[in-house]
């Protein structure tokens, strides 16, 4: 007779019966462990928030100073940083907290004499991820697509980058010109002012802004992997932060070991104050892309540790096992933000963390947790999946469909004659839907790139005679600009001889500008013997 299973030796040597009773002791630890983890979170986020505010709780929590990795420099008003006098907070995000500033001799090295200095966390990984992100932005700074590189002036520029030393380890400081408030003030703004919504050419303008930004970026070898409206700033000239009010910290909102490590006191920030600003007009909208702690080079896959866009903003790659995340995550984020901006709603709402019995937020949702909601809301919205992406579904650990029962065109067409404005009209409804069924493919591959959707035909309306050259010129294969490039230099001249010196300067000014490389010689040489 067959010896019971329970006895029978493994390769290892041990019986099954101790291997499983091992694996239930380690799952146990493990349970324990993550418990433990989870309570020790809870704890810190879950602590009193030490000035609850009426709106919001933007003011950033005590457990973002104390001891340990990921932690915020302490910074008070009117402190010396980098050669720079404080002078109020613009803002803070997970990974670090922005302060106004004025360089302390007069003007600064970049000509500005107010800076945005943004003060990153401790943590070494996210050091990392700081360094890249100034290095990138430096490097954008320089990098031309000589074609007049539209949409570069709606990327954030960086001046200098210094380290500040901190109680646990170093801070890294990217200091780039003040810009203004972000797109979430404004978004906030309108709601309060009971508007809703923007005014329809406004989200356009903005949209294509955003898109013409990312065009650029995109064609420059990156994704931004982060875009949403906190970190996009919308210019104002001589911008200056709102009423900063200091709020100093009460022992029994703190842990009373962490208590040296405090800052006097937080610092209420712009966002806060909803009064001071008028909303956005046409004329006076000028968008910035900021915050590129996330971005990564546009052939490479992203890393996951990371992840603050929130989650109704997330492209299907996100949720979908083994799909590869690419610049296609850009795209799907400022459709979902032109959809806010356009109609005032959120074009796919989920919520990020648990509610307790009394309706107040809680732990952040886990990541599968918030799938299971956001992904059928997709099929909703945008109808079936491509099959492909159905035989991935399931071993996603998604929630099971009937997928005879979906609509293959889903419900967008209903969400837009319902949301929209009524200064849209039904031409402008279609064109509308169009454009972000493009931007909103299922399948990241046939997902329109944001060079294509800048030339979509809902912008035309709003677009200046300049954008309209700009875009043809974009539009043009670089064979022709090159050519034409060549019979302008040469317009006008009568000599062979200047024809040939005025071709030999034109091929000097694009080899300068590395635009054309493969195309230029040739067209250099069929120009000469045309000559
Ligand atoms: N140059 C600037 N001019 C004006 N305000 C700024 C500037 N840079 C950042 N801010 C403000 O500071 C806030 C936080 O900045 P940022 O998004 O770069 O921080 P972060 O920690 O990297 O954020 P996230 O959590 O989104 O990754 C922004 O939402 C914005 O309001």
């Amino acid at each position: 007779m067959a010896a019971p299973v329970e006895e029978v030796e493994c390769c290892t040597g041990l019986t099954y019966s101790i291997r499983r009773q091992a694996r239930t002791l380690r799952e146990a630890v493990s349970e324990k462990l993550h418990k433990n983890k989870e309570i020790d979170f809870a704890y810190s986020k879950c602590d009193p928030h030490p000035f609850p505010h009426p709106e919001s709780d933007r003011l950033e929590h005590c457990y973002k100073y104390g001891a340990g990795n990921g932690k915020f420099l302490p910074v008070l008003l009117e402190q010396e940083l980098g050669g720079y006098t404080v002078k109020a907070k613009l803002g803070h995000g997970n990974f670090a907290s922005v302060w106004q500033a004025e360089p302390a001799n007069g003007m600064g090295a970049h000509g500005h004499d107010s800076v945005a200095i943004k003060v990153c966390t401790n943590s070494k990984k996210d050091s990392k991820d700081d360094v890249t992100e100034a290095r990138v932005l430096m490097k954008l700074g320089n990098r031309t697509d000589g074609r007049g590189d539209f949409g570069k002036g709606h990327i954030m520029k960086v001046d200098e980058c210094f380290r500040v030393a901190g109680h646990f380890g170093d801070h890294f400081c990217i200091v780039s010109e003040a810009i203004g408030p972000s797109l979430d003030y404004y978004l906030n703004l309108v709601q309060k002012q009971g508007l809703g919504s923007f005014a329809y050419d406004v989200s356009k303008k903005v949209t294509f802004q955003l898109l013409s930004a990312t065009a650029w970026l995109h064609k420059a070898g990156y994704g931004h992997g982060d875009i949403h409206p906190h970190n996009i700033l919308m210019k104002e000239q001589g911008f200056q932060a709102g009423k900063n009010a200091k709020r100093y910290l009460e022992p029994m909102n703190t842990k009373p070991q962490d208590l040296k490590y405090m800052p006097e006191y937080l610092v209420s920030c712009i966002d806060d104050d909803l009064t001071v600003r008028a909303p956005l007009t046409f004329e006076n909208c000028d968008v910035r892309l900021a915050d590129f702690g996330q971005t990564f080079k546009k052939n490479h896959p992203r890393r996951l540790y990371k992840m603050t866009t929130p989650k109704g903003n997330r492209s299907p790659e996100w949720a979908i096992k083994r799909l590869p995340i690419t610049i296609g995550i850009d795209i799907w984020a400022i459709a979902c933000i032109a959809y806010r901006m356009t109609t005032g709603k959120h074009l796919m709402f989920v919520e990020e963390r648990y509610k307790n019995e009394s309706g107040k937020y809680t732990q952040k949702r886990t990541k599968a947790d918030i799938n299971i909601d956001h992904m059928p809301m997709m099929v909703e919205l945008l109808g079936t999946p491509p099959a492909w992406l159905i035989s991935k579904w399931k071993m996603s650990g998604l929630p099971k469909m009937n997928w005879a029962a979906t609509s293959p065109e889903g419900t967008l067409h209903e969400r837009i004659t319902q949301d929209r404005p009524a200064s849209m009209s039904e031409v402008e409804a279609t064109l509308f839907e169009d454009f972000l069924r493009k931007a909103l493919a299922w399948d990241h591959r046939y997902r329109a790139t944001a060079q294509e959707l800048i030339q979509h035909e809902w912008f035309q309306s709003i677009l200046s005679d300049e954008e309209k050259m700009a875009l043809a010129v974009m539009a043009a294969p670089k064979e022709c600009i090159i050519t034409s490039f060549f019979k302008r230099g040469c317009r006008g001249l009568r000599s062979f001889q200047e024809k040939i010196e005025a071709l030999f300067v034109r091929k000097e000014e694009l080899e300068a500008e590395s635009f054309g490389a493969k195309e230029s010689p040739s067209i250099f040489t069929a120009e000469l013997l045309r000559l």
